[in-house]
């Protein structure tokens, strides 16, 4: 058994995760914590490689579902697992969820093929044999496609998946409320249309809830 928490990020593209992780990962090692921060797809030099494929390199849905899947064994195996066994917290920037989201509903890949190949990437791959890996808290940063859409355009260059129109975000965005609403109690909504310092207090709130962070007066 394991002390170690995973605890993940997911949204669509510009919702704001990546300007949240690393203070969190700070606070929480403020706390006491050790830390692992990494980032789905990538997290090893082999899923890093397949990364650059899916990020840049067109393909056909099925091959994009199976090489997220493949970055995502490679991952469990070499860090998520191991990081858990020593009984840190994992804060992972991204996961199944978001296979769920972009290649099913945004891509609409077939759910019960997704459903399927989570069992089989997920499992067998930690202490324990039997269990498949889930994360304990899935921070979700909700945010309406159209807001994304400006902060991106405003950010950064965009890569395969942000250069998408607004209706594929529309269709990844209720995508993430569909898992959301399958497994309520380890989601967590974050209202990311809040200014910043509003969405750090949110999350913060959210964390210290579950035990991981004091809680603010
Ligand atoms: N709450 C916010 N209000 C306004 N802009 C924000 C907010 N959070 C993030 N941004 C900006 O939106 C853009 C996308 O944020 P980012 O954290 O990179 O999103 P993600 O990692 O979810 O794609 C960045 O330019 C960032 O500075
Ligand atoms: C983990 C994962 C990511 N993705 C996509 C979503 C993102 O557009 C992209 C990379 O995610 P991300 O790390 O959020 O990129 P950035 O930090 O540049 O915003 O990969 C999938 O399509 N399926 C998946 O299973």
């Amino acid at each position: 058994m394991t002390n170690g928490a995973f605890i993940t990020f997911e949204g669509i593209d510009g919702a704001g995760k990546s300007s949240h992780i690393d203070a969190l990962a700070q606070a929480l090692r403020a706390a006491g914590h050790t830390v692992t921060l990494t980032r789905e797809p990538g997290g090893t030099p082999l899923a890093e490689k397949l990364r650059g494929m899916l990020l840049h390199d067109s393909m056909d849905a099925l091959t994009e579902t199976l090489l997220v899947f493949a970055a995502r064994r490679d991952h469990l195996r070499c860090v998520i697992e191991p990081a858990l066994a020593r009984g840190e917290v994992v804060l992972c920037d991204r996961f199944t969820d978001a296979t769920f989201a972009y290649q099913g509903a945004g891509r609409g890949f077939d759910l019960e093929v997704l459903s399927y190949m989570e069992r089989l990437a997920q499992t067998g791959v930690g202490l324990q044999p039997d269990l498949m890996r889930n994360p304990d808290l899935t921070l979700w940063f909700d945010v309406p496609p159209e807001v994304a859409a400006q902060r991106l355009s405003a950010a950064r260059a965009p890569d395969r998946f942000e250069s998408q129109p607004v209706e594929f975000f529309t269709r990844v965005a209720r995508g993430y409320a569909d898992r959301a609403a399958g497994a309520p109690q380890r989601f967590a909504r974050i209202d990311s249309s809040q200014p910043r310092e509003q969405v750090a207090a949110q999350l913060r709130a959210v964390v210290a809830a579950h035990g991981w962070l004091a809680q603010t007066p």
